[in-house]
């Protein structure tokens, strides 16, 4: 998906809401267990629930990895049943020498059919470059992440840094010249919300996917006002916040009110700027 075609999807729904699709086999009601593809039976009814508020799904690999091949198949069942007009992230965090890069682009990229993958920029410009040959694919590059944990490198004050002092802005400085912001996204979490106004500084164009919102307790209307640009340029996601929003058989529809409060939230603040 181009990114015209991304802010074309974001102004006819009047959201820029990202629905994760962090599938807990251990959380979901337990009378879809009787499914032949219980992971899958459940995504359909959060998809069919939710496709009119948001404008992209992401599948944390995760969740499907942990059941082996029977997870691996809900997930590409799953990536089949979205419609190619909504944006796919396959939530992957991958990154390795050039030549296994090129093989996990490979795989979620040709072999399964997602817009975008998340990549850790821990092994540099050959371990990323793989990923962005492939036209109207991208890449979400880990910036600044949501958890605690975020403050052990990510913000570690680099020495005789010119512009970035953090290391999470150095990878924003250096990144932009491995790929466009026509391939590249950056991974903000909603948890930092103070840090939104620079890093839009070092990063005006791009687009920025914001997990944190919701179950970790990120703000939308301080990320929203701080982090969008002309293009909307913010893709937030919610998980768990939306698909557990009941654990009962009402779960689609009580995902649906919580992706519609969100969706409505959002047309507001994308009326106030974009
Ligand atoms: O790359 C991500 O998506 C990600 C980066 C990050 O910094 N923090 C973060 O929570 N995530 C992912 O975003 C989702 C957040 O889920 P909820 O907290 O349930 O909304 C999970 O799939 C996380 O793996």
């Amino acid at each position: 998906m181009t990114k015209a075609e991304l802010f074309q999807q974001i102004t006819q729904k009047q959201s820029y809401l990202c629905v994760g699709l962090d599938t807990d086999i251990q959380k979901i009601p337990s009378y879809l267990h009787k499914e032949q593809d219980p992971i899958f039976a459940f995504n359909r009814q959060i998809i069919d629930a939710t496709i009119d508020y948001c404008v992209a799904y992401k599948l944390n690999t995760a969740f499907y990895e942990s059941l082996g091949a029977r997870g691996w198949e809900s997930l590409e069942k799953t990536l089949a049943y979205i419609p190619s007009s909504v944006f796919t992230i396959a939530d992957a965090k991958r990154g390795d020498i050039g030549n296994t890069s090129a093989l996990y682009a490979k795989a979620f990229f040709e072999k399964m059919n997602f817009d975008s993958i998340t990549v850790a920029p821990y092994m540099g410009e050959d371990s990323v470059a793989p990923f962005l040959t492939y036209p109207n694919k991208w890449v979400i590059l880990l910036a600044l992440t949501s958890n605690k944990g975020s403050s052990d490198f990510q913000m570690l004050t680099l020495n005789g840094g010119k512009y970035a002092e953090c290391l999470f802005e150095k990878v924003l400085e250096t990144s932009q010249l491995w790929g466009s912001d026509e391939q590249m996204m950056y991974v903000v979490g909603a948890t930092h919300p103070q840090l939104f106004q620079k890093i839009r500084e070092i990063v005006p164009r791009h687009f920025l996917l914001v997990p944190g919102y919701g179950a970790q307790g990120g703000d939308l209307q301080t990320i929203s006002r701080l982090g969008m640009n002309k293009e909307c340029g913010l893709l937030v996601n919610s998980s768990r916040g939306i698909i557990y929003a009941s654990s009962d058989k009402d779960f689609a529809q009580k995902a649906q009110q919580t992706a519609l409060a969100i969706a409505e939230e959002m047309k507001k603040y994308l009326q106030e700027k974009v």
